[in-house]
């Protein structure tokens, strides 16, 4: 199936949005983190549609067939490659199950592929604080949740992310989840960062995408805000005493970041 299928009710909108992307790209912006608004899709390192993407799909992903179902499905929004890669997706919900997390924080939600992935993996008493601003997206997954059985798993909460893990540190959470996932508007990262290292306790994970940004990094432009919070960031970390590292060269740059 095609990358991006654009329904004919959306198709107005998508051409808007790709003259705003084409302008952004004759711009020299490769990946302007908002376009009216919405965030922009990012490059895998792999290529989505080459032979080695596939032999890697085919040989290690197990995806629920549900979670495949949404997967298929958000590749059909016209901002479907928003989603998170399928293959770092299984990799989360491998570290979920090993750490036997309970509590875990998804900040950036789009259609929910990560979150259902996340609570399909955690006990019937585990929770999943799904952060987002925009929940047309979210209703896209929400009935798949359903199907999954997992939806009262999946605590959608519709406010900046800021907001939100305020919320949770001001009601005595600190220290009580076992994972969060960094995957929403990249100029906040180091904001998401901080707040989740407070709430994850020692052990815990937080996994930080979009590290490389197609590579960007290794020249951020000093008009590309996004570029340059994540390089900044990706500074801080290798020299941050609260936590060890890994980061991994897969979709477009995953960060581990394991709390001591
Ligand atoms: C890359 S997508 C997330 C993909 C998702 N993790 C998945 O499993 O497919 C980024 C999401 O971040 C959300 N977002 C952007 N700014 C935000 C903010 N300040 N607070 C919460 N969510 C935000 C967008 O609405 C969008 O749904």
């Amino acid at each position: 199936m095609p990358l991006l299928s654009v329904p004919k009710e959306v198709a107005v909108g998508t051409a808007m949005l790709g003259i705003a992307f084409a302008t952004g790209v004759l711009a020299g912006k490769r990946y302007p983190s908002l376009v009216f608004g919405t965030p922009k899709s990012h490059k895998s390192l792999i290529a989505k549609n080459s032979p080695l993407w596939q032999y890697i799909l085919d040989h290690s992903l197990r995806e629920h067939p549900i979670l495949k179902k949404l997967r298929l499905l958000t590749l059909e929004h016209p901002w479907g490659r928003m989603m998170v890669s399928c293959d770092e997706a299984q990799l989360m919900a491998n570290l979920v199950k090993l750490i036997k997390a309970k509590k875990v924080i998804e900040i950036g939600v789009f259609t929910g592929y990560n979150a259902l992935n996340m609570a399909l993996v955690l006990p019937d008493n585990g929770r999943v604080i799904a952060c987002d601003i925009n929940e047309d997206y979210a209703k896209i997954g929400k009935p798949l949740w359903k199907e999954a059985g997992v939806e009262h798993k999946i605590d959608l909460r519709i406010k900046p992310a800021i907001q939100t893990l305020d919320e949770l540190l001001a009601s005595g959470e600190a220290e009580t989840f076992d994972f969060a996932f960094i995957d929403a508007d990249k100029e906040s990262y180091n904001e998401y960062y901080e707040k989740c290292l407070r709430l994850i306790r020692k052990g815990g994970i937080i996994a930080i995408d979009n590290v490389l940004f197609g590579g960007n990094v290794l020249k951020p432009r000093k008009d590309d805000l996004a570029v340059q919070s994540i390089h900044r960031l990706n500074e801080k970390l290798l020299r941050d005493s609260r936590i060890s590292i890994s980061m991994l060269p897969m979709a477009d740059g995953v960060t581990l970041a394991f709390k001591l």
